[in-house]
């Protein structure tokens, strides 16, 4: 059974494809799938969203956003935190019943092995090799590999693979994550679908594992970072050649290859490309089912002491409180903005003193729920907080959705060579001037600089794992004007984000600190020392936008003075 053609022939892939979709049972015109699913007006493939643009303001100096214009019956009509979930099973069911019946977009797919056909005497089935994407509802390469498993009455499998040590990860990210697993695990098992927690790199376990347990077919889901996209090429060459491995972006909204085949300058150059796409792609999930293949009773769960055990991350840095992990904490988190905070997001979104941020940025980075489920609620709200509900998905889409493409199509998505060559040269110019105070990075870690405002938000980031998106841009500009160069106060700020931020190591924090310190997806500004055309921001800045008073109280920041 063909699944699909190499990646590197367009032709092929596409063509695969087509062949594909033509042997899954569906109830439409097989070979004009697209066309009919566009005509057909009913569940699965009725849009929930259109799209325009208004004002509104991101972080740079582009003051549009998305527009979404949800279904008529908007006013949400739940009162607890239990029917905010059944209403969310209540909204997939309306999409389709299953995935089986549901008009999948294939452009979310591509195959990246040279293999094309799902041998079905593999009686193992089909694998999705989770990694970026740790949920199970709500998630296109799982609902993809359900899809191939049905069609081919094979059983399900959903395997991580477990390294011990990841960038610079510490044990307050693995217990986050492994968190989230757990109710993976517990979450497939209710489905009879299998979940294995494979312990070494994927490159070495995963082939392994598909040759013992004669698995047909692997999908996969996307991440821009280098890393990742690493093991996936390395699977690719390790997999037995005549298993096909295709991949799934269950993260992006609008697919990262959909979007743009370039680096977009700016949110500007971007939003429409996105926003001309929603209509096709901003739609219902269907639920993933109870799999009908195979059988789960009886196997043996995962050792989660002994994947605790191999651990050898950072152990100095443990979990914070607020955050707990796994899909359910996520659609809490999502619960309890929409019902409480979302009315802030757009008069108080840059106010660190307000609650008023959706705080998902955690369970968004790990996968634990979908930017697109968040997106589709919080648009449910429109006809209340308009302007909050725009804006948030400005954010949630837009923005987080640049990030991906940048750090995709720039392969120095965290170092100074991947600036725009204003920037750089302005920093160049700019290289030689004093910096005083200089601080080391010991110094700024444990919160000794002359500012206690800055001193505030880097023992909050210490403490909680997390620091206001205002606060952030701030925070990282402070490192550029106290470090020796632009290298280091780059070098620096990506460490202390990823080694404390429970969403660090992210394409948005990448971005972000790029932003901050190199006017990624910015324009040059008045020129200034150090700063050149960069983006400068100030302590009295902050003060007309919020009572940083109260914040320094709240954190305890002091003023150090700097010993020489
Ligand atoms: C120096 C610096 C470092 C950053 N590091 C990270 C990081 O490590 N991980 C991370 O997810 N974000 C990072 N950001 C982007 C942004 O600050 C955070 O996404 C946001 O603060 C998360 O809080 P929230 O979930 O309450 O956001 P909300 O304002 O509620 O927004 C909802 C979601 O939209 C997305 N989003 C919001 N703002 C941005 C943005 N400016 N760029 C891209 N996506 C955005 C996030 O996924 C966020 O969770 C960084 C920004 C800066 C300036």
């Amino acid at each position: 059974m063909q699944i699909g053609g190499s990646l590197r022939s367009p032709f092929s892939f596409l063509g695969g494809f087509r062949i594909t979709f033509q042997l899954l049972p569906m109830k439409r015109n097989k070979s004009n799938a697209a066309s009919s699913a566009k005509k057909r007006p009913k569940n699965n493939e009725r849009s929930s969203s259109s799209t325009s643009k208004s004002s509104g303001s991101g972080s740079g100096s582009d003051e549009e956003t998305v527009t979404i214009t949800p279904e008529k019956k908007t006013k949400p009509n739940y009162n607890s935190f239990d029917q905010f979930l059944s209403h969310i099973q209540e909204q997939r069911l309306k999409a389709a019943p299953n995935i089986h019946e549901f008009a999948f977009r294939k452009k979310r797919v591509r195959v990246l092995s040279s293999a094309s056909d799902v041998n079905e005497q593999y009686k193992g089935g089909v694998v999705y090799w989770m990694s970026r994407d740790a949920r199970v509802q709500d998630n296109w390469a799982l609902l993809f590999a359900q899809r191939l498993a049905l069609k081919l009455e094979l059983p399900l499998t959903v395997v991580y693979c477990l390294v011990p040590k990841f960038l610079n990860a510490t044990l307050r990210h693995y217990k986050f994550m492994l968190g989230g697993l757990q109710e993976v695990e517990r979450q497939c098992r209710e489905l009879n679908i299998s979940f294995k927690l494979l312990l070494g790199p994927a490159v070495e376990r995963l082939p392994q594992f598909v040759n013992d347990e004669q698995i047909g077919a692997v999908i996969c889901d996307f991440a821009p970072l280098r890393l990742p996209r690493q093991w996936v090429e390395d699977v690719v060459k390790a997999l037995p050649a005549n298993v096909p491995l295709t991949q799934v972006d269950a993260h992006n909204v609008v697919p990262l290859w959909v979007t743009s085949e370039k680096q977009e300058y700016a949110a500007r150059t971007i939003r429409n490309k996105i926003n001309s796409k929603l209509s096709e792609y901003l739609t219902e999930f269907p639920p993933l089912i109870k799999h009908a293949h195979g059988n789960v009773k009886g196997s043996h769960g995962v050792d989660w002491t002994a994947a605790h055990k191999m651990l050898s991350c950072d152990m100095s840095v443990d979990a914070v409180e607020w955050a707990q992990p796994g899909y359910t904490s996520a659609c809490k988190q999502l619960y309890d903005f929409c019902t409480r905070r979302l009315r802030l997001f757009y008069d108080k979104r840059n106010d660190p003193m307000a609650d008023a941020l959706s705080g998902l940025s955690p369970w968004l980075h790990f996968g634990q729920i979908s930017a697109q489920r968040c997106v589709l609620e919080v648009s449910r709200y429109k006809t209340l907080f308009k302007a909050s509900a725009e804006a948030f998905c400005e954010e949630a889409i837009v923005r987080r959705e640049l990030a991906d493409n940048f750090c995709y199509y720039n392969e120095h998505y965290d170092n100074l060579k991947g600036l725009h060559s204003w920037a750089y040269e302005t920093l160049q110019t700019h290289r030689k001037d004093k910096r005083s105070p200089c601080y080391t990075l010991e110094e700024l870690e444990q919160s000794r600089t002359y500012d206690d405002l800055w001193n505030s938000a880097q023992l909050q980031l210490v403490k909680e794992g997390k620091m206001h998106g205002f606060l952030r841009m701030y925070w990282a500009k402070k490192i550029l004007e106290w470090t020796e160069t632009p290298e280091q106060a780059l070098e620096y700020s990506i460490l202390l984000n990823d080694k404390y931020s429970l969403d660090g190591r992210d394409p948005n924090g990448y971005v972000g600190c790029m932003w901050s310190i190199g006017g990624i997806h910015d324009q040059g500004w008045k020129e200034r020392a150090i700063f050149g055309k960069i983006r400068y921001m100030n302590y009295q800045g902050c003060k007309r936008k919020f009572d940083v008073n109260a914040f320094v109280m709240r954190y305890g920041g002091k003023v150090h003075k700097k010993e020489n």
